[in-house]
C-alpha cells in the first residue's frame, strides 16, 4: 500500500498524469542506456599534472576513440596533437600560436569541429539531458546544437555560422579548452579515488580544487587522507605529522599560499633553537624550488627538524593517554642514552645519527618546551581556520568514507585486520569490539563524530585522536603495518630498524577463497564481485603483479608519486570498468611540459581483465534499484489520480 501524503508531494512536482507518464518513459529511456564508465585511481600523493593527465586522457580511453575515429582521416601527428589537446588545452593552443607557419584562426575552425566529433562519440551513451547538463555554463546551447545538427544539407553552413561567431567573438580559446573538458567528464561516469590524495608531491590543494568540481566522484580515505582530516579537526599529533612530512618534501608553496597555512613561528622558533646545528639529517627530500615561498634549504631542514621533535613528544603524550592504541613500543625519547648519543631498540643498542637536543629534558623527555606549546598552537590555529583547507576536508567527508560497494566492486584503501588464520580480527577501540565491515563502520562512525561533533572536554590537542591511529595504528585498516618507523628513519643508519612489516591481509590477499570470503562480509556476490586496493605500490619490478586472488583482487596503487617510481619501475595502474569490459592501464611516467611547449605523451598498457558476456546496461547496476523506484512511485502516483485519492492538475497541460 502507498503512502498517500508521501504521493501528494510527489504531485507537487508531477501534477498530472501527463507529467507523471512523461518521467517514467525518461527512466525507462534511462534503464536502457548502456552503463556509463567507472574509473578508479588511488595514491594520487600530490603530484596534480600527472592526475590531471590521467584524468584528461582517461588513461588511453581518448586516444583510442581518436585512433577510431579519425583513423582514415587524420594522420599519427595530427591524431597525436588533437589528444594533446583534450590532454591540455591551454598547453597546446600555446604551442599553435608560438608556431607561425599555422594559420591559427584555420585551426580553431578544424579543431572545434574536431573535438564536436569527440564529443559526439563520448556522449552516446547518455541522455541528451544528461550530455547538456554536462556542458559548461553559457555554452550549452551552442554546443548542444552543433552535436546534434543532423539536417546533413544544412549542416555545413549552420556548423560555420557557430563557429565563426565563436571566433569572431574572441572565445575560441575558452570555447576549445571547455569543450575538451567536457570530453573528458563524459569519458568518465563515475571517478573513484581510492585513497591519498595528500603528502610527497606538491599540489594536492590542486588536486582537490580540480575534484571539487566534479559532481560524480567518491573517495575512499587512505592513511595520508585521514592524517589530514585529523590535522583539520585540530589534532596536534596529525598536524605536527603533516607539516613534518611536507617541509621534508619542501611544499611550502602548498602549505603557505595553497593552504595559508603560515609557518613562520615554526621557522623563526626553528632558526633560534637549531642556530648552529646543521641539521644535516633533515635535508629536505626536494630540492625545487618553490615559486612563491622560497625557503633555504638550511632553514628547512631546521624546521624539518624542530617539528619531528614536536612530533615525537606529541605522540609520546598520545601514546600515554590511549593505552588501547597499542603503541607503546613507539615510545622511543625515553629509550635514549642523551649522554651517549645511542638509543636501545628491542634489546640492541645504535648510534644516533644526531645527537643535538636542546629542547628535550631527559627526565622528562615527552613535554613540550613552552616555546614549542606556543608554536603548536598557532600551527593548530592556522590549520582549523584555513578555510581552504577546511573546504577541502568537507569534501572528503560529503563524499567519502572509509570503505565504499558500487556495482559489485568493493572499494578500501588498506586492508581488513585479520589475525595469524586469515579470520576476521577482533579489534577493540573505545572499549567497543568489532570485526569486519562492523570495524569499518565503527570507525567510520567516530571519525565523522571526532570531526563534527567534538566532545567539549577533550584534552587540548587530541581533537581527531582517532585520525591520528587510523594514521599509523597497527589495527588501522588504512596502515596495515606493525609499526611506522619515522623516528628510526631519521636517527638511525641501520636500514634494518626502518623496516615496517605488512599485516597478515598482504599474504591472504593472493588467496582467492579469502578475497570471496571479504566480498561476502561486504554484501557482494563473490562470483561477481571484486576488490580494489591502493596503498602498498605494485613493484613490477620484482615482478609483482597487480591482480591478486585470481583475479578476484585489483591493486592500483599508483606509483603516480614520482618519489617512488625508482622502487616501482612504474608510474602505477588505474581501473576501467565501462559497460563492455574492466581493464587495467599500467602508465608510464608523467613527462612535464618543457619551457618550449613541448611534451611527450605515452599511452598506458591496457590490460582486459574481464570481458563481459553483454553489453552491461543502467538496469544492471545499482543504479537501477533507486530509478525502478522512481518509476514504481510515480505508477503508484498514476493510480492516485486514477482513483480520484489526489485532485489531478490539468491547467497547464
Ligand atoms: O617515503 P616517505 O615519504 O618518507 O614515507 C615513508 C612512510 O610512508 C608510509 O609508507 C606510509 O605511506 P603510504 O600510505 O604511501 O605507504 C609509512 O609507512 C612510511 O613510514
Ligand atoms: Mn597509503
Amino acid at each position: 500500500m502507498y503512502d498517500l501524503k508521501y504521493l501528494k508531494l510527489l504531485s507537487q512536482k508531477y501534477p498530472n498524469r501527463r507529467a507523471a507518464s512523461a518521467e517514467i518513459i525518461n527512466l525507462n529511456a534511462i534503464l536502457a542506456l548502456p552503463k556509463g564508465t567507472e574509473y578508479y585511481l588511488s595514491d594520487l600523493h600530490g603530484e596534480y599534472e600527472a592526475f590531471r593527465h590521467m584524468i584528461q586522457s582517461a588513461s588511453g580511453v581518448i586516444k583510442m576513440k581518436i585512433n577510431e575515429i579519425f583513423a582514415d582521416e587524420l594522420n599519427g601527428r595530427q591524431r597525436y596533437h588533437l589528444a594533446s589537446l583534450i590532454y591540455n588545452a591551454p598547453a597546446e593552443i600555446k604551442r599553435v600560436k608560438l608556431n607561425p607557419t599555422i594559420d591559427y584562426r584555420q585551426w580553431c575552425k578544424d579543431n572545434i569541429l574536431r573535438l564536436i566529433i569527440v564529443c559526439k562519440a563520448v556522449s552516446t551513451k547518455y541522455t541528451r539531458s544528461k550530455v547538456r547538463k554536462r556542458l559548461p555554463k553559457y555554452w550549452e546551447y551552442s554546443m548542444d546544437e552543433l552535436l546534434h545538427a543532423d539536417d546533413e544539407a544544412n549542416k555545413g553552413t549552420y556548423y560555420d555560422a557557430i563557429i565563426d561567431s565563436v571566433i569572431e567573438t574572441g572565445m575560441a580559446e575558452v570555447y576549445i579548452s571547455q569543450l575538451t573538458q567536457a570530453i573528458t567528464e563524459l569519458c568518465v561516469d563515475r571517478l573513484h579515488i581510492i585513497g591519498d590524495i595528500f603528502d610527497r608531491g606538491s599540489h594536492p590543494d590542486q588536486i582537490m580544487d580540480y575534484l571539487m568540481q566534479y559532481d560524480d566522484v567518491d573517495f575512499q580515505w587512505g592513511n595520508h587522507d585521514i592524517v589530514w582530516m585529523g590535522a583539520a579537526a585540530g589534532s596536534w599529533a596529525c598536524t605536527a605529522n603533516i607539516l613534518r612530512m611536507n617541509i621534508s618534501y619542501n611544499n611550502f608553496d602548498m602549505l603557505e599560499i595553497g593552504y595559508g597555512i603560515n609557518l613562520r613561528p615554526l621557522s623563526s622558533f626553528a632558526n633560534r633553537v637549531y642556530a648552529k646545528d646543521s641539521c644535516e639529517a633533515f635535508m629536505p627530500k626536494i630540492l625545487e624550488e618553490n615559486k612563491y615561498d622560497p625557503v633555504s634549504k638550511r632553514t628547512a631542514a631546521k624546521m624539518h627538524k624542530a617539528i619531528a621533535i614536536m612530533q615525537f613528544k606529541i605522540e609520546g603524550q598520545r601514546i600515554k593517554d590511549n593505552p588501547e592504541f597499542n603503541l607503546n613500543h613507539r615510545l622511543l625519547l625515553d629509550k635514549i642514552d642523551y649522554e651517549n648519543g645511542t638509543i636501545e631498540i628491542k634489546g640492541k643498542t645504535y648510534e644516533l645519527k644526531d645527537t643535538n637536543f636542546p629542547t628535550i629534558d631527559p627526565e622528562d623527555p615527552y613535554k613540550l618546551t613552552d616555546e614549542e606549546l606556543r608554536v603548536i598552537r598557532n600551527l593548530q590555529a592556522s590549520v582549523t581556520r584555513s578555510k581552504k583547507l577546511q573546504d577541502h576536508i568537507k569534501f572528503l567527508f560529503s563524499h567519502g568514507a572509509l570503505y565504499k560497494v558500487m556495482n559489485d566492486k568493493l572499494m578500501f584503501h588498506g586492508c581488513i585486520p585479520v589475525d595469524a588464520n586469515g579470520e576476521f580480527e577482533k579489534c577493540t577501540i573505545y572499549g567497543e569490539s568489532h570485526s569486519g565491515k562492523a570495524f569499518f563502520d565503527y570507525l567510520d562512525g567516530l571519525v565523522r563524530k571526532a570531526y563534527f561533533s567534538p566532545d567539549e572536554d577533550t584534552k587540548e590537542g587530541a581533537e581527531g585522536d582517532i585520525m591520528w591511529y587510523l594514521w599509523l595504528g597497527a589495527k588501522s585498516p588504512l596502515f596495515g603495518k606493525d609499526q611506522m618507523t619515522t623516528f628510526e628513519r631519521l636517527f638511525i643508519a641501520d636500514k634494518a630498524t626502518h623496516k615496517e612489516h605488512t599485516s597478515g591481509y598482504y599474504k591472504f590477499r593472493d588467496d582467492r577463497v579469502f578475497c570471496e570470503r571479504i566480498l561476502k562480509e561486504f554484501g557482494i556476490d563473490p562470483k561477481r564481485g571484486h576488490i580494489l586496493n591502493g596503498h602498498v605500490p605494485v613493484k613490477i619490478k620484482d615482478g609483482e603483479s597487480p591482480i591478486k586472488g585470481e583475479g578476484k583482487l585489483f591493486v592500483i596503487d599508483g606509483g603516480i608519486s614520482k618519489a617512488y617510481q625508482k622502487t616501482t619501475g612504474i608510474a602505477g595502474y588505474t581501473f576501467i570498468y565501462n559497460s563492455w569490459l574492466m581493464a587495467l592501464a599500467e602508465h608510464k611516467p608523467y613527462m612535464p611540459l618543457q619551457p618550449n611547449g613541448k611534451q611527450t605523451f605515452v599511452a598506458p598498457r591496457i590490460f582486459i581483465v574481464d570481458k563481459l558476456d553483454k553489453r552491461i546496461l543502467v538496469r544492471d547496476t545499482d543504479q537501477a534499484e533507486e530509478l525502478q523506484a522512481q518509476v514504481n512511485e510515480l505508477k503508484d502516483l498514476i493510480e492516485a489520480y486514477r482513483k480520484g485519492l489526489i485532485k489531478e492538475d490539468t491547467s497547464q497541460q
